[in-house]
């Protein structure tokens, strides 16, 4: 008989990938992992992010329907996107989490397609669906959400479904339940996220948006000063500084590409800009795996590197080189999204670990105002 699979659904800015993973016990092995890429100029016509989901759930089934023999689905684990503060885990796809998702996330992203998605094709399929870990996990300590400015509190907004994944195996491997872990994890893709993980919980990090390192495409965290007399210098409008902060900052701002391949042949060709400009990030990323690790004691049992430019050797060795006194460095490179998504679905599904149900808010001690 056909064993029934999970699957995963990531949708990104012009992909859409899709992965199949056998159940076993509570880990799961991958079948298939696959991008579906969507014209560029398609997506744009498109009157905002909601308006693709038809589009997107055409694809996806038409992707379904062409696998030979096709697919019985255990469960559809989806990208949860831009939600309200969560708890960490797996949570139910329901009508409220889709209208959130859909209609008033925190900020507009291709992955709050994620839940519509699995819901719309697990509702076909008979079977429920999932999102893990969405980039909204929340388990911050009330120390670490004191801003110094009581008219903002910090938050968290992390790379959680693979920094979580990859301290999960890090458990593995050191023979540790992952609820007795701490690590330092950081996630170094396109964006970078640098975690405090305490027994499993990430009890602190650089966030996502705003005050990380600077990445390919993001100026992370600012001199405050400075950043305010340039919103009111006249040289940008609202939306056009968020740009030059968000999605063109970082390493693109001065070098022009977001790819660190290419700003890695630049230095190999003698460029002085582009060495700067990467051994600043690289300064950025030590320091902040350093103040991770302080958050630790200073006694992580391990530090990660993960994500695309985990790939990169010369960033692996210098950062190793630098941080590695703190704990031993493991590398993870890429990102590990689809697997954490089908995991996710598999421990719900081996009952060792309970979904939540939406609206869901953070397990964490309230603030003492
Ligand atoms: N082999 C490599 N060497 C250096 N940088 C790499 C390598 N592979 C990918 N990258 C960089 O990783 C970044 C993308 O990271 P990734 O985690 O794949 O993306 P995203 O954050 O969009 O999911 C890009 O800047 C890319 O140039
Ligand atoms: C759900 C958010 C996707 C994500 O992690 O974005 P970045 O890698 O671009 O920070």
């Amino acid at each position: 008989m056909q064993k029934s699979l999970i699957l995963t659904i990531n949708p990104g800015t012009t992909t859409t990938r899709i992965g199949l993973f056998l159940p076993e016990g509570a880990e799961v092995r991958a079948v298939l992992d696959e991008t579906i890429d969507h014209d560029e100029t398609v997506m744009a016509d498109f009157d905002g992010i909601a308006a693709q989901l038809p589009f997107r759930a055409q694809a996806v089934q038409d992707f379904l329907d062409a696998i030979p023999g096709g697919v019985r689905l255990a469960a559809v684990a989806g990208r949860g996107g831009m939600l309200s503060p969560v708890p960490a885990g797996v949570i139910v796809v329901d009508d409220g989490l889709v209208d959130f998702a859909l209609h008033r996330p925190v900020h507009h992203h291709a992955s709050n397609l994620g839940a519509p998605l699995a819901q719309r094709i697990a509702a076909a399929a008979g079977c429920p669906a999932f999102v893990v870990d969405p980039v909204s996990v929340d388990e911050l300590p009330p120390v670490a959400r004191v801003s110094g400015c009581p008219d903002i509190q910090r938050f968290s907004f992390v790379h959680a479904l693979n920094i979580r994944a990859c301290g999960r195996r890090l458990a593995t491997r050191l023979g540790k339940p992952f609820a007795e872990l701490d690590a330092v994890v950081a996630h170094m893709g396109a964006g970078i996220s640098v975690a405090a993980l305490r027994k499993g919980r990430i009890v602190d990090s650089t966030n996502r948006m705003e005050n990380s390192p600077f990445s390919p495409e993001r100026a992370g965290g600012l001199p405050p000063m400075a950043l305010i007399d340039l919103c009111y210098s006249g040289r940008f409008t609202k939306d056009a500084l968020k740009r030059r902060l968000y999605g063109q900052g970082g390493v693109h701002a001065y070098l022009g590409t977001k790819d660190m391949r290419r700003v890695e042949a630049m230095i190999k060709a003698g460029d002085a800009k582009a060495q700067l400009v990467w051994e600043a990030m690289v300064y950025q990323i030590g320091k902040a795996i350093g103040s991770m690790a302080a958050v630790l004691d200073f006694r992580p049992d391990g530090i990660v590197l993960t994500g695309g430019m985990a790939h990169s050797r010369r960033l692996t060795s210098v950062l190793t080189d630098r941080i590695g006194a703190f704990a031993p460095v493991t590398c993870y490179p890429g990102s590990h999204e689809s697997e954490a998504l089908g995991a996710g679905a598999a421990r719900v599904l081996a009952g060792v670990e309970k979904a939540r149900t939406w609206p869901v808010s953070p397990e964490v001690e309230p603030m003492p105002w």
